[in-house]
């Protein structure tokens, strides 16, 4: 029987590598719907076995066509058709997909861009706004940005070009860091007089570093500095950054993991122009930017849509309002009062496509001034 090699769902080659055995559902169906239109060159082991060995003197597509049946049809031709599957595909990490990131290759959110896309090509950016324009212009499919570290908190500035950019969460990474010393080769830790890295970084390692007794120098990016330091020869200088950095450019490692306990710890948020469908087959977690008017308990009361609905928050930060930083409340008790205006930042444990998030969010809606989803993307739970 000849099927093998031969035959292809005119849906795409991707369902040769679908997870979820619907090719071969589809497939196995093959000689019993004869109206289903397949022609090509699949080479899906697990399809072609299915159709041999579960109906094997039925007459092959092969023979169908020799007969005449399809014999019109330039079906190869024809338009792919979308599916839900299409649209719900999960990036594969053979798939060479393109993350911009803030930094010199070497940085710790290149190492995160790697570790949630093993086979990506990175793309170092000057500056985070650049991250997301790289993006929106379509150089890079993907950004990796970090958005809060166990050392320093949140990242301020990310969260307002969050806001500012109409790119949407699709998932999070979190890395723990290993934080090494480096210096250039054939330099001992005693000779060096200052080190340069990350004002977060430098703060991870404080402990290590009075003990070294050395002066710190804070840079923009760590993989920059150990640049910088190679590029210029600096033999009383040292570095804490990866230990990717030390590699690429040319330094030694004079000590691993100087991070005092328990270690330095960043998120960061994968972005992308479009959302992913929310699902419910593994946890999920929503990330929301909102308003409130001014007034005694509104936080309490746009909280307490969570907690009536048993979801967990898991983050919540507020900014101003950059724009309208204050706001003029006319009161006939005690005159105008100015306020500042906040814009609350909100991460939930709770998938889109469940109900107790719509209506939680339903019921925000209905006091919230602006309300605006950041993504609906699978919670990392390695960490
Ligand atoms: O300098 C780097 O290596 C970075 O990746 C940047 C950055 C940051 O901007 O917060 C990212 C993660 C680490 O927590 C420290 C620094």
């Amino acid at each position: 029987m000849a099927l093998k090699g031969t035959a292809v769902l005119s849906w795409g080659d991707s369902w040769s590598n679908d997870p979820s055995g619907f090719v071969s559902s589809r497939v196995k169906n093959l000689n019993t719907a004869r109206n289903f239109v397949c022609f090509g060159g699949f080479s899906g082991n697990r399809a072609t076995k299915s159709v041999e060995d579960e109906n094997p003197a039925k007459p092959t597509i092969e023979d169908d066509v020799s007969r005449g049946l399809y014999k019109d049809l330039s079906l190869t031709s024809l338009p792919k058709p979308l599916s839900v599957a299409d649209l719900t595909v999960t990036p594969n990490n053979d798939t060479k997909v393109r993350i911009s990131f803030k930094g010199l290759p070497g940085s710790y959110s290149e190492e995160a861009a790697l570790k949630a896309y093993p086979k990506c090509e990175t793309l170092p950016c000057d500056q985070f706004e650049d991250v997301f324009k790289a993006v929106e212009l379509w150089l890079a499919d993907k950004a990796v940005l970090p958005i809060e570290n166990s050392s320093g908190g949140s990242i301020h500035r990310n969260y307002d070009l969050l806001l500012r950019h109409r790119l949407h969460i699709t998932g999070e990474v979190k890395l723990v860091s290993n934080l090494c010393l480096l210096a250039l080769p054939g330099i001992r830790m005693e000779q060096l007089k200052r080190v340069l890295s990350h004002p977060q970084v430098l703060a991870s390692s404080d402990v290590f570093l009075s003990k070294l007794g050395v002066a710190v120098e804070n840079v923009d990016d760590t993989a920059g500095a150990a640049q910088y330091v190679a590029s210029n020869g600096l033999r009383d200088a040292g570095v804490i950054a990866s230990a990717r950095a030390a590699e690429i450019y040319g330094l030694n490692i004079l000590s691993n993991r100087v991070q005092a306990n328990p270690g330095h710890i960043t998120r960061f948020l994968v972005l992308a122009r479009d959302p992913i469908i929310p699902k419910t087959d593994k946890p999920f977690k929503t990330s929301i930017v909102f308003t409130l008017d001014e007034g005694p308990g509104v936080l309490f009361k746009a909280l307490a849509v969570f907690a009536l609905r048993e979801i967990n928050l898991t983050k919540i930060e507020s900014r101003p309002q950059r724009k309208k930083p204050l706001r003029v409340v006319d009161d006939s008790n005690t005159g105008n009062a100015k306020y500042f205006d906040y814009l609350f930042y909100i991460d939930f444990e709770a998938s889109m496509a469940e109900s107790r998030a719509q209506s939680a969010l339903g019921h925000l809606q209905e006091f919230a001034p602006f309300l605006r989803i950041l993504g609906c993307y699978p919670m990392e739970t390695s960490l």
